[in-house]
């Protein structure tokens, strides 16, 4: 079995796939590798301890696709062997716009080929993001906003006396939206404003594309999706989420030949 590798850097971590062929088998996160780690990594893979090493055989370097929207990552990345970076035109959609994430491009063709179009993607990563595509898959947009943790990084950093605090100490409890303490309130704002954000745009979208499909992934997907489940339990049953969404569509890309 020849294992190759998908790496997708973000803004906060590292996101990884593996996969036999076109066959996912498995994804994961890691916090950002330093030179030396990559380095060590190309020439001797077993030495990462990557989870997937018991099952399959591995030979250095191991084959690896790279979707980067950190251009100093991209850069520390590029000194590896075996990678290939993909760009936006791997990626089959119509109309995309020059500055478009590549995660955004990549996730939302993942979407398509595991729902199909017309689909809407939710990315809850360090921005939060809407993108879209129509039966077409044409482009048609979206929107981006601060994340999760990126809002209560803001309000901590940037007041005297706001703490930072943890969004949400109870996952299965909403917390009261008329707070009348300070954490609360910070997790009552963030937490409900990012909700009906959501609830707005997935409206919308379901207003436009009625039969559309809708997909929830990123960092904080958990969260919002079991948050949202409390709110309004009809849109979070029409909403599919996929850890791996980002992953699903690379073996399809155009010229794709395993690296
Ligand atoms: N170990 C972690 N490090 C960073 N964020 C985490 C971690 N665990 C959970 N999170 C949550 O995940 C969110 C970041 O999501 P994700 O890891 O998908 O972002 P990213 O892919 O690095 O960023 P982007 O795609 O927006 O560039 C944060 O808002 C945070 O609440
Ligand atoms: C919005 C983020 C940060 C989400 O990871 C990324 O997709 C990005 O840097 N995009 C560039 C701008 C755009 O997509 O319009
Ligand atoms: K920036």
């Amino acid at each position: 079995m020849s294992l190759w590798l998908a790496l997708a850097i973000g803004n906060s971590r590292l996101h990884w796939a593996a996969f036999s062929d076109s066959r996912l088998l498995h994804n994961w996160d890691s916090d950002y590798w330093t030179a030396a780690a990559i380095a060590q990594f190309a020439a001797d893979p077993a030495s990462a301890g990557l989870s997937i090493a018991s099952e399959v055989s591995l030979q250095a370097p191991v084959p690896l696709a790279i979707a980067s929207v950190v251009p100093a990552q991209t850069d520390l990345w590029q000194q590896y062997p075996a990678q290939q970076i993909l760009t936006l035109a791997d990626v089959p959609l119509a109309k995309m716009y020059p500055t478009l994430g590549i995660d955004r491009a990549l996730t939302l063709w993942g979407a398509i080929c595991s729902l199909g179009a017309p689909v809407l993607v939710i990315d809850a990563g360090t921005a939060l993001t809407f993108t879209a595509a129509d039966r077409a898959n044409t482009l048609l947009g979206g929107a981006i906003l601060p994340g999760l943790r990126l809002q209560q990084q803001a309000l901590a950093q940037d007041t005297a006396a706001l703490p930072l605090v943890a969004l949400q100490p109870d996952l299965n409890l909403l917390p009261p939206r008329w707070a009348t303490d300070t954490p609360t309130a910070i997790r009552s704002g963030i937490l409900y404003t990012l909700l009906a954000s959501l609830q707005d745009f997935a409206c919308d979208w379901l207003l436009q594309e009625p039969e559309g499909a809708i997909a929830l992934t990123g960092g904080d997907s958990a969260l919002l999706h079991q948050a949202l489940s409390q709110q309004n339990p009809a849109l979070a049953a029409r909403i599919h989420r996929d850890p791996a969404l980002i992953f699903r569509g690379i073996p399809a890309l155009r010229n794709w030949s395993l690296i």
